[in-house]
């Protein structure tokens, strides 16, 4: 297999990049084409999609608002078959073009290489939406010839350059080639599988507010509203087909939450009752901070170190109608926010690589270095080392990562084993890999096998969750 490398750039001087509004209708394809190459862009010169998207979002607000959706939906497409996208561009064109261009014509190729069944729009309007996208801009209109051609030369051998791409590592798999080798290491014999479930979108799973309903009975509610759905957990339901949150029903009351079912296993697994003393030490957005106090009545600490971030657990347990003192700091200098009272429960969701969650944050394969996994793995002992003495004797500890980096997981829960004589380790449901359809097309061809041989647990057989690890640990 050859590798081809995904092309990266150097970041803008500027924090945000600024992005010249256009002229294009914005309910045309053309329009959100244009913009989701500019979000595109700014993945590649490192900033996280979502705050691309927003940056894009408001440099032309009242447009962009109307075509939400359609750049949202073609950017995280696009970022799926980055790699596949990039190299047909290396393919088909001589010499790399200016960045917009290239982005734009990586946009059209992600759309026109999904399978007929899979594509948002026909190729033929692809093609001509992409030219007029090109056309619009002053400083991109001349290459107007050669992104037609660059799409009609695909077209009309689509088939036998997808086959081709199966021949290099990084357009057959969407991911860098560290990241391809790194999951083969960990799991040799699951790594085609997790790859593949990284590369579909993920359903759009609802936790149900067990104060408010039980799963059976906001079911009936789905179903009264013509919403299929299914119950993959005790508050997890999965819904057929995504929709906004806003026609959500019950979301805006606190009814449900989003959140993945495989998220959903922390509360559950922190075993909380009445009356104690919970620290929830990296909580933003809040996801598990509401779940946790959706299962009981407990005097919680919400921990954030990320002021802005912090603002939103707030915002998520005012929807909730549910309270915790939300709280600034760092989780591995509790002098600056411990006040002595010992925790009966402590739930440490670590910053991580995000290994696990990639089918919903597809940019984060493009973002992560090699180098991030050891700055991680240094950063998650200090936080543990720092949070354990806050544990009360007979109080346990979660330890939570949504990665499926060995090094994140087993391995310190290894550690932590060794470095702490009075941790006993308690069941867990360990490294939970990602699931998926198994429809996600799988390249065929095979990388050398790797070593790894640690155990990995699935939910349940109906359960469709994002790649999670969890492991606990009771204080003597
Ligand atoms: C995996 S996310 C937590 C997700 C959250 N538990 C939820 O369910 O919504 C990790 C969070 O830890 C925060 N964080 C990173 N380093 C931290 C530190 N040293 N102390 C406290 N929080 C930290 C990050 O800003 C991020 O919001």
């Amino acid at each position: 297999m050859t590798r081809s490398a995904p092309v990266h750039r150097k970041p803008p001087k500027a924090g945000t990049p600024r992005f010249a509004t256009l002229r294009l209708a914005p309910d045309s394809l053309a329009f959100a084409l244009d913009c989701a190459a500019l979000a595109v862009g700014a993945v590649r010169a490192g900033m996280a999609l979502p705050a691309a998207l927003a940056a894009v979002q408001a440099s032309m607000p009242a447009a962009a608002a109307l075509a939400r959706g359609a750049i949202q939906d073609i950017a995280y497409r696009t970022l799926r078959r980055l790699g596949t996208a990039d190299w047909l561009v290396a393919q088909l064109v001589r010499k790399a073009p200016p960045a917009h261009v290239g982005d734009v014509l990586a946009c059209a190729l992600a759309l026109a290489a999904d399978d007929a069944q899979a594509a948002a729009y026909s190729a033929f309007t692809v093609v001509d939406q992409a030219v007029t996208a090109i056309g619009a801009r002053r400083d991109c209109a001349f290459a107007k010839g050669l992104v037609n051609a660059v799409l009609r030369n695909f077209l009309r051998e689509r088939e036998a350059w997808l086959e081709k791409a199966q021949a290099d590592v990084v357009a057959a798999w969407n991911y860098p080639v560290w990241w391809v080798e790194a999951v083969q290491r960990a799991w040799p014999d699951d790594w085609r599988r997790v790859l593949a479930a990284g590369n579909e979108p993920g359903p759009l799973t609802l936790r149900v507010n067990a104060r408010r309903t039980s799963v059976a009975e906001y079911l009936h509610t789905l179903d009264a509203n013509g919403m299929a759905a299914t119950a993959i957990g005790p508050h997890a339901v999965r819904l057929a087909s995504p929709l906004p949150v806003d026609r959500i029903p019950g979301f805006a009351q606190g009814v449900v939450s989003v959140q993945d079912a495989g998220a959903q296993l922390a509360a559950e697994r922190l075993n909380v009752r009445d009356g104690m003393r919970v620290l929830d030490a990296c909580a933003a957005p809040g996801g598990k901070t509401g779940h946790i106090l959706e299962l009981a009545d407990v005097e919680l600490v919400a921990l954030e170190s990320d002021a802005a971030r912090a603002a939103r657990i707030e915002e998520n347990l005012s929807r909730l109608a549910l309270t915790a003192k939300v709280t600034v700091g760092d989780a591995g200098a509790p002098a600056q926010w411990y006040d002595g009272k010992p925790f009966d429960r402590i739930l440490a969701d670590v910053p991580c690589s995000a290994s696990g969650i990639v089918r919903r944050h597809p940019d984060v394969r493009w973002l992560r270095r090699p180098s991030d996994i050891p700055a991680l793995v240094a950063e998650q002992r200090r936080i543990l080392d720092a949070l354990w003495p806050l544990l009360a004797s007979g109080g346990e500890l979660l330890y939570v990562t949504c990665s499926i980096f060995p090094e994140e997981c087993e391995e310190q829960a290894h550690w932590f084993e060794r470095a702490h004589e009075d941790a006993v380790r308690l069941d867990a449901p360990h490294q939970l890999l990602p699931t998926g359809s198994g429809s996600a097309a799988e390249p065929s061809a095979p990388l050398s096998p790797g070593t790894h041989t640690a155990k990995s647990e699935r939910c349940g057989a109906d359960m469709d969750h994002d790649g999670f690890y969890y492991a606990r640990f009771q204080k003597r």
